[in-house]
């Protein structure tokens, strides 16, 4: 699968979130949203209303990250406005089958996120439900974390999952992708890179796109 790269609006800045979109738009594959609710994880984003308004504003399919409780109840509604991408968390899901079923029967890929600690064999048997599988390389809920390094083997180890079951799941990492670490990454087997802070922490994110695909690509 050929790389994407999907730049995380977590270090964008949230009053302009319109001119930030375009600032990588025709050069980002997807636009990442990290949707966080106080519960799930200790901090607080935006929601459904922000999102369906990112969605007017902007051509880039939307690659929506629920860091939410309850995403069973949540979900289906971001697919329905019409996010390309929706990936709920394994760790806060309750029905994740019906979820990703509906995030699927609403016309939008359906992901799966584990955090650093959650071991990716315990969901093998949940690859036929997903279309991408996110690992989180720090913990969920801030951008501009140090890169977790222990969490490559589990990359690796997802990656032969994923072959084993024919290789169409996509493999997403987030949290702490730079020009230091999406080697790393790469080798490890993820195809799909989230970036925060090295793309909007950049002078000019459009070029630290173009830069973390080169490397991606020839890792
Ligand atoms: O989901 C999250 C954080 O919980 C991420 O999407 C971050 O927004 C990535 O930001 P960087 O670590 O790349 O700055
Ligand atoms: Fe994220």
């Amino acid at each position: 699968m050929a790389v994407q790269i999907s730049p995380s609006i977590l270090s964008a800045d949230f009053a302009r979130l319109a001119d930030e979109a375009a600032r990588v738009e025709g050069v980002a594959d997807w636009l990442h949203v990290d949707v966080m609710d106080y519960h799930f994880v200790p901090n607080l984003t935006l929601g459904l209303p922000v999102v369906e308004a990112l969605l007017k504003a902007t051509s880039t399919p939307i690659d929506c990250h629920l860091m939410i409780d309850d995403p069973d109840r949540w979900a289906p509604g971001y697919a329905e406005a019409g996010a390309a991408s929706v990936t709920i968390h394994a760790e806060a899901a309750k029905a994740a089958v019906r979820t990703l079923r509906t995030i699927r029967a609403a016309g939008a890929r359906a992901g799966l996120a584990l955090n650093p600690a959650t071991a990716v064999d315990g969901y093998e048997d949940l690859l036929p439900e997903i279309d991408m599988l996110l690992v989180m390389t720090v913990e969920p809920g801030f951008g501009g974390q140090r890169f977790l390094d222990m969490v490559l083997p589990k990359v690796s180890r997802a990656r032969s999952l994923i072959d084993k079951h024919g290789g169409q799941v996509w493999l997403q990492v987030d949290g702490g992708v730079s020009d230091e670490t999406i080697e790393r990454c790469a080798e490890a087997g993820a195809d799909v890179f989230v970036a925060g802070n090295a793309v909007y922490g950049a002078d000019d994110p459009a070029a630290a796109v173009r830069a973390l695909r080169a490397l991606a690509e020839n890792a």
